[in-house]
């Protein structure tokens, strides 16, 4: 019996074009003045700590950290530093109006069908904690953080390594077999199958031939008790 679901956001909740269009290139244009001006602040000088550590880059300045970031972003590397500054200049973005967390239509009103069933409601998406507390505190269907009970990124692991799905079902603390997990890419679907999990893949654009995971293009076709 499913518990549990865990969500992905890009291509799963929410409209890959919100993320490549509208969010990437806004934490892009802003991220030069945002580290300038932001250096002194204990989470940002942590987070650029991380990417000097993760560079191998020890003696990297400002300069070097902007080069750097900037070639992350442009392989849309899972950085767990670059996702946190990425949240944080995301959160000037929402807070002043510049846009709102896209959210499919079938999203809001299944996973409250589902809260209403007493399953639990997690997500799990390299964009940091922050930045996923953000897109559904501001998002076209208002401040739904209501619905889910916990928010794993990348501090848990990769998405497509196996040992992440074994981190969150522990942090969650309920078995692989009562977990489902819910995303559009299907090498995250086979690591959580992998780890036990029940998987369903969304499937927003173009079908993937290639999976072996059941798809589904709404959320409303998703019965957990058939699961
Ligand atoms: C919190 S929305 C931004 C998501 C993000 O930054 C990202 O890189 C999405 O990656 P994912 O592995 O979750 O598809
Ligand atoms: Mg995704």
């Amino acid at each position: 019996m499913i518990r549990a679901i865990v969500t992905d956001i890009e291509g799963t909740t929410s409209d890959i074009r919100f993320v490549h269009n509208v969010l990437f290139p806004y934490a892009r244009e802003h991220l030069t003045h945002f580290i300038e001006r932001e250096q002194a602040d204990p989470m940002v000088a942590s987070a650029l700590a991380a990417v000097r550590a993760e560079a191998e880059r020890p003696d990297a300045d400002l300069n070097d950290l902007v080069e750097i970031l900037y070639s992350y972003m442009d392989q849309d590397r899972k950085s767990t530093g670059l996702k946190a500054l990425q949240g944080m200049i995301w959160r000037d973005g929402y807070l002043n109006g510049s846009f709102k967390g896209h959210l499919y239509p079938d999203v809001l009103p299944t996973l409250q069908q589902w809260q209403q069933q007493g399953i639990g409601l997690f997500v799990y998406s390299s964009g940091s904690v922050a930045a996923q507390k953000l897109l559904f505190g501001y998002s076209e269907a208002g401040d739904i953080t209501g619905l889910f009970s916990g928010y794993f990124d990348t501090h848990v692991g990769a998405k497509r390594e196996v040992s992440s799905y074994r981190n969150i079902a522990d942090q969650i603390g309920l078995p692989a077999d009562a977990l489902l997990f819910l995303s559009d890419i299907h090498q995250e679907l086979d690591a959580a199958a992998e780890a036990g999990w029940h998987t369903v893949q969304l499937i927003r654009g173009e079908a993937d031939t290639e999976s072996r995971h059941r798809q589904v293009t709404h959320f409303a076709q998703i019965n957990p008790e058939t699961i």
